[in-house]
């Protein structure tokens, strides 16, 4: 439903998007993934149409972006957009209004995305009254109101507590449901790996890797990382080198890549003679693949670039 074709956008002489593509089907969770300054802001504003590309196009069920499509995207920024002095109710009407929406289509459509978003119990209370958490989900609200296809959240689980991700979790769950796609931005892996069907990574705004979490493990080849604590590291790589295990480090912990699943006194047999403080073992997760693509192949590509 939503089609983004080679878009490229430079600020001055900074090249911020290269040719990035992606698409997202009805009904999708969609991870757009990178770190600080890759480009995510920038997409999610040319998406809406706060921005325009240099080049490239950004097509919603075929149709260019524009004033008439851009009804059809809700958006829910990271900083809460809203009127701390309106109550819930009053802040979806003037946002509904704004796009259009009257009389009792108008009203249906406040209560349904209260409900939607369980704030139907905090109608009548002012915006800047409300915990963090329910910010956030009026934030989804105000991004719903207009019954949009597409809802971008950009990052919308920064700064809450453990608690209230978990609803605002659930409440992508449900727009994922009703057939809302979503184009979710986040720094948080676990809740890209949660709630994603397909996810994009990008750097420098060059999309280096893009799919399920099944296909992305490809990026990972070990059946499990097993990080290890000892104050002879060096010696521990040597080891672990020689037995075929690669060694990666996660910050400055010491991880191997397992390629097959071995017991835990065997990863104790593996390092003999050399002291271990701790053995943590994981599946490989989306943290793991995320370094790896961010790291190794955008270092790589980005000294192919430098040397060409
Ligand atoms: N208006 C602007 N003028 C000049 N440079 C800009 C402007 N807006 C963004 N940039 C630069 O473009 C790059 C991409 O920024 P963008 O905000 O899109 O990244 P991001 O991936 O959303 O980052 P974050 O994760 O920190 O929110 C950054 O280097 C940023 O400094």
């Amino acid at each position: 439903m939503l089609q983004v074709d080679k878009l490229s956008k430079s600020y001055g002489k900074k090249q911020v998007l290269q040719d990035l593509s992606f698409h997202l089907k009805r009904g999708e969770v969609y991870g757009l993934l990178g770190p600080n300054g890759a480009g995510k802001t920038t997409t999610i504003n040319i998406l809406c149409g706060l921005l325009n590309a240099d080049s490239g196009t950004v097509k919603l069920d075929n149709r260019p972006v524009s004033l008439a499509t851009r009804a059809a995207i809700g958006v829910a920024p990271q900083e809460n957009l809203f009127y701390g002095s309106l109550t819930c109710e009053e802040n979806l009407y003037f946002f509904a209004q704004i796009y259009g929406l009257r009389g009792e289509k108008c009203k249906e459509s406040i209560q349904t995305c209260l409900k939607s978003v369980g704030l139907l119990d905090r109608a009548k209370s002012l915006a800047e009254n409300l915990s963090g958490g329910m910010q956030r989900r009026l934030s989804v609200a105000i991004a719903l109101v207009h019954q949009p296809q597409l809802v971008v959240l950009d990052e919308p689980t920064t700064g809450l507590d453990i608690e209230t991700r978990y609803e605002v979790w659930e409440l992508i769950r449900n727009l994922s449901r009703q057939e809302i796609s979503v184009l979710l931005t986040t720094h948080m892996l676990d809740e890209a790996e949660r709630l994603c069907q397909r996810i994009g990574i990008i750097k420098q705004g060059k999309l280096l890797a893009e799919g399920s979490m099944e296909s992305l493990r490809q990026w990972v080849p070990a059946k499990e990382v097993v990080t290890i604590c000892t104050p002879v590291e060096d010696l521990a790589i040597a080891r672990g080198n020689e037995l075929g295990f690669s060694h990666r480090r996660y910050g400055r912990d010491l991880a191997f890549w397992m390629p097959k699943t071995v017991e835990l006194k065997e990863i104790i047999n593996c390092f003999d003679g050399i002291p271990l403080d701790s053995i943590v073992r994981q599946p490989v997760s989306l943290e793991h693949i995320y370094v790896e693509v961010t790291q190794s192949m955008g270092d790589r590509e980005i000294s192919n670039k430098q040397n060409s």
